[in-house]
């Protein structure tokens, strides 16, 4: 019989800078996948713009998720991103202890900061609790920044990373829980890097051309391809190959718009490329 796949995507709900939610949902319908949110937050626009409205979604999951155990919803796979408050961690543990069964992927990508600082609403203790969601993730997709949150080590000057730093990194993720793990935004001079790392496997680099200059939400859009491509069931190297090389002719086309920083990827033009 046919079965088309669903993730659950607890992550928050973004108005206006193409992030999360907005970019996830789009994405994951692409690959033929239904997308199913389960929201964290509500904002008016991203915390990277001066000034923000947001609805921290705490006390409204615990009924909104009760609800989905009640029609006995299941998923192929859980995506988790976002989150808005630390009382948070405890209900994604619910949702994973609930809906995580055999054939569930879980993909965590711990969002918590970059360049080495924390986003505007996140606290040192949302961080701490961050890593107890590490037990149940199959893939994880940190930036150094939250690679280094993770395993409570600083972060390196300038973001610079040797290939036995990462290694030694990668290898410690792993032992928190994630068989698989990729390692994002890695400074490569004029490239940019994603550290590829399965357990038993010989970890990769992979490099591609650093475009222009950083901009917000490509790690939700990566985060998006990974897990849509992940829970289709092909392997986690072709997942990010394709989001690095989707991220790319995206951050092409934004850059001859002239977007402003916060604005996100204008990855609707490519949108209908995604396989
Ligand atoms: N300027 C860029 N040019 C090309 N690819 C980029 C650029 N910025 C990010 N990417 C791609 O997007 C991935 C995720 O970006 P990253 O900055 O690590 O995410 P986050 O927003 O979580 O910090 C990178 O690993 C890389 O593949
Ligand atoms: C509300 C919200 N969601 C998600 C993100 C993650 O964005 P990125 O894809 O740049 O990691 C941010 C970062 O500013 C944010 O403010």
């Amino acid at each position: 019989m046919k079965h088309q796949k669903k993730i659950a995507l607890i992550n928050d709900v973004t108005g206006y800078g193409r992030c999360s939610v907005a970019v996830e949902l789009p994405i994951i319908s692409a690959l033929k996948i239904q997308a199913c949110v389960l929201p964290t937050a509500i904002l008016s626009v991203h915390t990277g713009f001066p000034t923000y409205y947001i609805d921290d979604y705490t006390d409204r999951m615990k009924p909104y998720m009760e609800n989905w155990k009640e029609n006995n919803l299941t998923f192929d796979g859980i995506s988790t991103g976002f989150l808005g408050s630390v009382q948070q961690i405890e209900l994604v543990l619910d949702f994973l202890r609930t809906f995580k069964k055999e054939g569930t992927t879980v993909i965590v990508d711990p969002v918590m900061g970059d360049y080495g600082k924390l986003y505007s609403s996140y606290t040192e203790e949302l961080c701490r609790g961050m890593r107890h969601l590490l037990p149940y993730a199959d893939v994880i997709t940190p930036n150094l920044t939250e690679a280094c949150r993770l395993l409570r080590i600083p972060y390196p000057e300038d973001g610079r990373t040797t290939l036995a730093e990462l290694r030694d990194m990668a290898g410690a993720l792993s032992g928190l829980g994630p068989e698989k793990l990729v390692i994002t935004g890695i400074h490569c001079g004029e490239d940019i890097g994603n550290y590829i790392y399965e357990r038993g496997a010989e970890p990769q680099l992979l490099k591609t051309k650093k475009i222009g200059s950083d901009r917000s939400g490509t790690g939700d859009v990566f985060a998006g391809i990974v897990s849509g491509i992940v829970v289709q069931g092909r392997p986690l190297i072709e997942a990010v190959c394709t989001a690095a090389d989707f991220i790319t002719k995206t951050m092409i086309y934004t850059e001859e718009l002239d977007l402003p920083h916060n604005c996100g990827l204008a990855f609707e033009e490519f949108l209908t490329e995604l396989k």
